[in-house]
């Protein structure tokens, strides 16, 4: 035999050793899963692979029960308990972010620019989070209404435009949530809303990055030789110079916006977006490197590879699909903000305030984003090196572990027999005991140290939007298929929310 053969027969006996090494792995070996994910991570890839991961991960867990070996290294948990432990304030920051999250960091200038989102090293984390903290914060929204309101003015226009024609609602608040992120992240919609489209194909080249994310971050150790390897970027580039590169455009618009905002300076521009915010804090408490700010501002508009702004479309899109499909619960909603309006309860655009005031509205966003969360995947962690125990079981230090957000709100015992229903008023009957259980399960956001910073900027955009355009219109199914589609590529994605607009006759 030739002596390649040797190596490799070698080269696979010693893979098959290490496989059986991994699958008999004390603390893992004695929890349940399919055979097959014990020895390969192939069993794993095939949950995200399909766009189907919430419905997969939830048969494995109806199959198997609350803690499964989804892969030789990897667990996976259908237990709120387990919430505080893997993410929570205190132990939880010793759970720290998965090599998955390498993936999605983009380059810039040459290297890697991990983001608040993508860096794993909890001091780096803190760091870049210190100086932009505040500008997420609950006081600091009111800054941001007026972006909101200048999408929102455009949208009405549009609809009231269209009035009567079957529209793509799911396209439509796409291009709304993204101008409006552009906007109160330096003053500057992309243009979606006014040309009524995906202007040289921004959103769709970005949608094409995003399954590089959902192949290459189940084997994330294969990144830095694809597209986290410099050498091999530049050729590519320098090979296909026609090829999209989609992240390099936003970053660039990134750098235009900057030095606008630097030209501008001399003039009293009254901005509040977030770069004007920035460059106001910049003069109290010392200049913010120019890399960081780049980092900070473009990790508003693009996230993973992806649109920063499609988690809030996705919830939108759920927002309106739900209440379209649940008449009651649509009907409810339209008496609260109609009922709102004639107690001279509400602006000509409704503030945040005032939204935060209409608790069916709150109970209707919250369901929305229960029953179809925007990110689809689990949120993987790695158990600390000495160990822990979560639900009872051991598991070694360097476990791959997470929670999904799909699967952990379908849990009966926190969300009723009915969890599978869209129903807002679980919201508000439930006993202050039972609501903290399901506030502490609701995983859409995350949770604890590493939870969504934008959150405060998501519920006021859907706040202040959904009330605004039912109070303005109806609106009706206009597809000739009864349900929507999904797709879930770390976002779960939806499409054919077909609906037409009719104006109620309100200014
Ligand atoms: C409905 C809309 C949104 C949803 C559902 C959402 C969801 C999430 C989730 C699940 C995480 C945690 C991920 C993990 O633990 O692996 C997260 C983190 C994060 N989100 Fe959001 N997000 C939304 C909107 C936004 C917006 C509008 C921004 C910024 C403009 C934003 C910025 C971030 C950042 C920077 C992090 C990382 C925070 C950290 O690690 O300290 N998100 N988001």
């Amino acid at each position: 035999m030739e002596p390649v053969y040797y190596l490799g027969i070698g080269i696979l006996a010693c893979y098959l050793i290490d496989c059986f090494r991994t699958a008999l792995r004390p603390g893992l070996r004695s929890l349940p899963g399919p055979l097959s994910a014990r020895f390969f991570r192939f069993y794993r890839s095939s949950l995200v692979f399909g766009g189907t991961a919430p419905e997969e991960y939830r048969k494995v867990h109806e199959q198997y029960g609350p803690i499964v070996r989804v892969g030789p290294n990897h667990v996976s948990i259908a237990d709120p308990s387990a919430i505080p432990v893997i993410y929570g304030i205190g132990t939880g920051s010793k759970f720290l972010k998965t090599n998955f999250y390498n993936t999605m960091s983009p380059f810039y200038q040459g290297t890697v620019m991990p983001s608040v989102f993508t860096e794993r090293d909890p001091d780096v984390h803190r760091n870049l989070k210190r100086p932009v903290a505040q500008l997420f914060s609950m006081t600091n929204m009111r800054n941001y209404e007026p972006y909101a309101d200048q999408c929102t003015s455009i949208f009405i226009d549009a609809m009231r435009d269209l009035e009567g024609q079957p529209i793509d609602l799911g396209a439509w608040v796409q291009w709304y949530a993204f101008d409006v992120i552009a906007c109160m992240t330096f003053q500057r919609r992309f243009g979606f809303l006014e040309q009524r489209r995906d202007i040289d194909s921004m959103i769709g080249d970005l949608d094409a990055v995003l399954h590089y994310v959902k192949i290459i971050g189940q084997y994330p150790e294969l990144h830095p030789h694809l597209l986290g390897n410099e050498t091999l970027v530049r050729t590519l580039k320098w090979l296909f110079p026609q090829l999209p590169d989609p992240l390099y455009r936003f970053l660039k618009i990134t750098e235009d916006e900057i030095a606008r905002y630097d030209d501008q300076q001399g003039e009293k521009t009254g901005r509040t977006d977030f770069l004007a915010q920035l460059r106001e804090k910049e003069s109290k408490d010392g200049q913010i490197p120019y890399r960081d700010m780049m980092n900070h501002l473009s990790n508003n508009i693009v996230e993973c590879h992806g649109i920063r702004s499609d988690t809030t479309a996705v919830s939108l899109r759920a927002c309106f699909y739900y209440l379209i499909k649940t008449p009651s619960a649509y009907e409810k909603l339209v008496a609260e903000i109609d009922e709102a309006e004639k107690t001279g309860k509400l602006s000509n655009f409704i503030s945040y305030e005032e939204c935060l005031r209409l608790p069916y509205l709150q109970a209707v966003l919250k369901e929305a984003m229960r029953l179809h969360p925007g990110v689809a995947y689990p949120l993987e962690r790695y158990v600390p090196v000495e160990g822990a125990t979560i639900c009872g079981v051991e598991l070694p230090g360097g476990t791959n572990v997470s929670v999904t957000a799909p699967v952990i709100h379908m849990d009966k015992t926190v969300y009723g027999e009915d969890a599978e229903s869209f129903r807002p008023e679980r919201w508000l009957e439930a006993e202050p005991e039972h609501l903290k259980l399901m506030e502490r399960s609701f995983l859409t956001f995350g949770a604890g140290t590493r939870t969504c910073i934008g959150k405060n900027i998501s519920i006021l955009e859907m706040g202040k939007f959904v009330p605004q355009i039912l109070r303005h219109f109806d609106l009706e199914w206009a597809s000739a298929l009864l349900e929507w589609k999904t797709e879930a590529v770390w976002f779960w994605k939806q499409s054919g929310i077909i609906v037409r607009f009719k104006w109620r006759g309100k200014c």
